[in-house]
């Protein structure tokens, strides 16, 4: 029976995807072999001796230390795109919110009174306050072209926006999906040069950390309308009032509110819903879920953000032993000699490494012995070992 500890609201038709049967699932787990989660914290979290992989029900991963789960051999995976078009559409409307002011218009029109005649009349004398702007042959400035970034230029193009955008690693699955005619821009501050409205679609991490600050800001051009639904910390959000209230941006509109930004009229900050509809929850949860079970089940990788993918169908006619490694010489060598000493052949094998780790996935015929395994486990280099019988 795999234990897996749930934190935040995972969706039902997600941990419908683990049997009962063979899975118990729950929020007061204590030694769970996998969490699932949203946007709960794990870096304070003290890390069970029994925790096998982290499924991340979304996208961005800053809620978890997954060094320090490399460290201990647990792959981290996350759901690729799978909440990419509820963001695509939260954005498109606060693009048209910008555009057309329409929160302060909105503010301005429930402070209205009198009869309606004396409603319509007020209404008619300040509408001009809040004249706005159309989108055709405006550019748009895409920072980050992965799933959520891609999809947000390419509904930009239909809608008779130039695009510009920028990402030095872009995917060729990406580059494949993005309509023809996006401009490339060989930085952020190409973008920010050439842009009416600035998306960021980039992850949170050391290199995009505070990438939106005071200078980038000068730089853009009069007017600059940001949008934000990447996360907080990219952006710094007092540059962004001070260029607000220096008249030099236009507005603000993100997904993280902060006392810097409460109650300023030019910027609209939602409760963190870019994700926030049925459908992206489920797609999420489900292709987490999925994730997680094949791992426990098969030691198979699909979707890890530290791991290599590696998928070997099942072979041989006894275990199947896993070893996550420090990627240095020899430890094949070692798996290998391990499982010959115990008198014993491999049926196939699988090795790939990323960065300064590398796994494996042995099949073999007959039944490892427990101290072989142990020895395997305290074989230097060694991170994690499991058998899957
Ligand atoms: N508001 C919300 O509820 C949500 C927020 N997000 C955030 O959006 C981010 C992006 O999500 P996806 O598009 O699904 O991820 P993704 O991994 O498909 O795309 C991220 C892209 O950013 C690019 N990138 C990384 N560093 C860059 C840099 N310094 N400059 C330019 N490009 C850079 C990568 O090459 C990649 O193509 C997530 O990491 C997450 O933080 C994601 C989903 C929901
Ligand atoms: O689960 C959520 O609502 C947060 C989504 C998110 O920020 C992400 O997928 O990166």
């Amino acid at each position: 029976m795999f234990k897996v500890l749930t934190f935040n609201n995972i969706s039902a038709r997600g941990l419908d995807r683990l049997p009962r049967e063979r899975f118990e699932v729950s929020s007061e787990i204590q030694q769970p072999d996998a969490v699932l989660l949203r946007s709960a914290k794990l870096h304070d979290w003290a890390v069970p001796e029994t925790l096998k992989a982290v499924g991340r029900a979304g996208a961005g991963v800053n809620n978890i230390p997954v060094e320090a789960m490399s460290e201990r051999g647990i792959p981290v995976f996350n759901a690729p795109g799978a909440n990419a078009n509820a963001v695509k559409e939260l954005v498109l409307a606060a693009m048209f919110l910008a555009a057309r002011n329409i929160c302060p218009a909105w503010a301005f029109a429930q402070t209205l009174e009198g009869d309606d005649a004396a409603m319509n009349k007020q209404a008619e004398a300040e509408k001009k306050r809040f004249t706005g702007f159309e989108l055709p042959g405006r550019t748009l400035g895409v920072v980050g072209l992965g799933a959520i970034g891609v999809n947000v230029a390419n509904a930009a193009k239909a809608l008779g926006m130039n695009v510009i955008g920028y990402d030095p690693q872009i995917t060729v699955r990406s580059a494949w999906n993005l309509e023809a005619g996006v401009r490339r821009a060989h930085s952020v501050d190409e973008v920010m040069a050439a842009a009416d409205v600035v998306t960021l679609h980039v992850p949170e991490t050391d290199d995009t950390r505070g990438m939106i600050n005071g200078s980038r800001l000068a730089a853009a051009r009069e007017g600059l309308v940001l949008l934000n639904f990447a996360r907080a910390g990219i952006v710094d959000d007092n540059a962004v009032v001070a260029a607000l209230d220096a008249g030099r941006m236009r507005s603000y509109v993100c997904d993280f509110p902060s006392a810097a930004l409460k109650g300023h009229d030019a910027v609209v900050a939602l409760p963190h819903i870019g994700a926030s509809t049925n459908e992206a929850q489920e797609n999420c949860a489900i292709m987490a879920a999925d994730e997680v079970r094949d791992f426990l089940e098969t030691g198979n990788i699909m979707n890890s953000v530290n791991f290599p993918e590696l998928v070997l169908p099942r072979n041989g006619s006894g275990d199947r032993l896993t070893v996550a490694n420090a990627n240095v010489p020899n430890m094949l060598g070692q798996i290998s000699s391990a499982v010959a000493e115990a008198g014993l052949n491999i049926a196939d094998m699988y090795n790939k490494s990323r960065g300064d780790l590398a796994y494996s996935v042995v099949d073999i015929d007959g039944k490892l012995p427990g101290d072989v395994v142990e020895r395997l486990r305290q074989t230097e280099g060694v991170l994690a070992v499991r058998v899957i019988e």
